[in-house]
């Protein structure tokens, strides 16, 4: 029996798979919740191709979504998507236990709250991954680059929690910034996500190079990320305006690439759209900050959401 903290992954996809590989090559007791995937990943395990070398493994325990849990986690790990009228809390609220932390690896913004509000008891870790990975089919992950991790304790600072699971996650073979404003960096995230994600959908999938070699491209990915930093700012998160340049130059170098929600929405998935677009243009509205280009964005998505029958 480990000593080791007792992990649950809720949400076993890309994502939820590849941390909890690493959470398991540190050594800790590592089930799974699955929903589609739970009888492949039951037979057969998670199959991970990696640069890191192969990190397949069998969980300790599959449990099925609906299932009840036979011990409490130290560290319950949600990696679901954050989709427009999807309740996290209830999809959680049976695995959590007294003890139990919560961390989120998920995209978005303002996405801790209504957790934090359904879990007052429980701290939570907010964490931003930096990573390509995908799923190539039921239980069979790609992780094709990166996987640094930013995380912090939520809303501030750096609890013991949050230091033992950073600890874990270097010795399982990752690195790992921590954070005391996990929130702030959220918004830095977001100067990329924000922009590129919900415009790589509207533009049919288009990649990263396809967007900003288009004519006018790179200048409307300038304004958009120029109009979540006035957002940002206005939360208390200034930014240097450096960052637009940064960001901009980071994936001129990367090579063309599709982001999480460009696959989502190329292979026919509900994409995040209020996670990383809606909530920034709440917020905006909120401080009467204008966002002209976002707002296109996101009311163009809710157009072709309708005529889809989604909403
Ligand atoms: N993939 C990437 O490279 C990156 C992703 N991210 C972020 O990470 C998060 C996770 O993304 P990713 O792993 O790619 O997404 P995936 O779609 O690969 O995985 C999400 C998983 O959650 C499962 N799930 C949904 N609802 C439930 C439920 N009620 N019970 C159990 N399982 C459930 C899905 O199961 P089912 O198959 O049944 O739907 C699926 O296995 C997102 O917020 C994303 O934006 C961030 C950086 C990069
Ligand atoms: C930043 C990036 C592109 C990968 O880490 C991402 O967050 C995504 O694919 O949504």
């Amino acid at each position: 029996m480990s000593d080791k903290p007792h992990i649950l992954i809720v949400g076993a996809g890309a994502i939820g798979s590849f941390y909890g590989a690493i959470l398991k090559q540190a050594g800790c007791p590592v089930d799974t919740v699955l929903r589609s995937e739970y009888q492949v990943v039951r037979d057969n395990g998670i199959r991970i191709t990696s640069r890191l070398g192969d990190l397949s493994y069998q969980p300790d325990h599959v449990y099925r979504d609906g299932d009840t849990p036979e011990v409490w986690p130290d560290y319950l790990i949600l990696c679901v998507k954050v989709l427009p009228g999807a309740n996290r809390a209830e999809v959680i609220k049976p695995w959590m236990g007294p003890d139990t932390r919560l961390v989120l690896i998920e995209n978005g913004l303002d996405i801790e709250r209504e957790l934090a509000e359904a879990f007052p008891a429980n701290p939570i870790i907010s964490c931003l991954a930096f990573i390509a990975a995908s799923r190539m089919e039921p239980g069979v992950v790609e992780h094709k680059a990166y996987g640094k991790l930013i995380m912090g304790s939520y809303p501030k600072g750096i609890d013991e929690h949050c230091r033992t699971l950073s600890e874990l996650f270097i010795e399982g073979g990752i690195k790992v910034d921590l954070t005391e404003a996990v929130v702030g960096e959220r918004w830095r995230k977001c100067l990329w996500n924000t922009p590129f994600n919900p415009l790589s959908v509207i533009a049919n999938g288009a990649d990263t190079k396809t967007i900003l070699e288009t004519e006018g491209g790179e200048a409307l990915i300038r304004e958009m990320i120029g109009e979540v930093m006035a957002v940002a700012a206005a939360e208390g998160y200034p930014m240097d305006e450096s960052l637009i340049d940064q960001n901009i130059e980071g994936t001129r170098k990367m090579p063309a690439y599709k982001n999480s929600m460009a696959l989502d929405y190329i292979n026919g998935r509900p994409i995040e759209r209020d996670a990383v677009l809606g909530n920034v243009v709440t917020i905006a509205q909120r401080h009467g900050i204008p966002v002209p280009h976002l707002n296109t964005v996101l009311v163009t998505l809710k157009m072709r959401a309708r005529l889809e029958g989604c909403e």
